[in-house]
């Protein structure tokens, strides 16, 4: 693979999304995406991204073995909150899980005509930024999900994953000390959000924690993810 490759990079808020892209990376660090991840890891064999808790409860109505998953304390009808710490605990070995969380699941649906969407946050972001690499997608817009567009660990991984997908060397530290010191972390560590567990902001920042990328895909009228096995190095070509 060739370093220093052309990759035009755009970095969205949710309402910022004024047309559909072709290529969009949704990121949510904290902590949509990484609990998605965690859900794979633990056995879920696909994720239904939710429009509204309405939606997501009439899904778990109409399939009682799903798992219905939501952002913010623990609510009837939910077996699960969106926290990684919480959910490495809970054995989804084949199970269905729908989401719907404030920024990550709303992110993905804003651009779920795209022909192809990727959810990512730091623990998937080389997987990600290989995905990008071996389709040679020349034209990615990333939708930095928290705090329209403005939240920092988001915004920080999009970057290095925009970077990695194009400077095979980029080191991550910065882009994982910003995220450290974002205004989501804070409000995880000192208790503003709920629904959390104390390891939550260690575990996403996890650089590269999981082989595996994520694509979120129309299935008919569902928005679903699913894992997708990284590239190898070997079907990486340059731009
Ligand atoms: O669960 C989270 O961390 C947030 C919810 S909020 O920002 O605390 O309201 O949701 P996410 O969609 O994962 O950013
Ligand atoms: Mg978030």
């Amino acid at each position: 693979m060739r370093d220093h490759v052309r990759m035009d990079a755009r970095f969205l808020g949710i309402t910022e999304l004024v047309e559909t892209p072709s290529v969009a990376v949704v990121v949510d660090v904290m902590r949509a995406f990484t609990v998605a991840a965690w859900a794979f890891a633990q056995g879920a064999e696909k994720i239904v991204l939710a429009e509204s808790l309405d939606e997501a409860l009439a899904l778990k109505a109409r399939h009682p073995d799903w798992v219905a998953l939501k952002d913010g304390p623990p609510a009837p009808g939910f077996g699960a909150v969106n926290s990684p710490g919480l959910l490495r605990s809970v054995d989804l070995g084949g199970r269905t899980v729908v989401q719907k969380t404030t920024a990550g699941t709303v992110g993905a649906l804003a651009v779920k005509e795209a022909s192809l969407v990727l959810c990512a946050g730091f623990v998937v972001a080389e997987a990600t930024a290989r995905v990008l690499r071996t389709r040679q997608s020349d034209r990615v817009t990333f939708v930095v999900t928290g705090e329209d567009g403005q939240a920092d660990e988001d915004l920080a991984c999009a970057q290095y994953i925009a970077r990695r997908a194009t400077e095979a060397g980029t080191p991550a530290a910065e882009y994982l000390r910003r995220a450290a010191e974002s205004r989501a972390a804070a409000e995880l560590t000192e208790g503003v959000r709920q629904g959390v567990h104390p390891d939550d902001v260690a575990l996403c920042l996890e650089l590269d924690r999981f082989p595996f990328a994520m694509v979120a895909a129309l299935e008919g009228p569902l928005m679903v993810l699913r894992q997708c096995a990284a590239p190898s190095p070997a079907d990486e070509t340059s731009f």
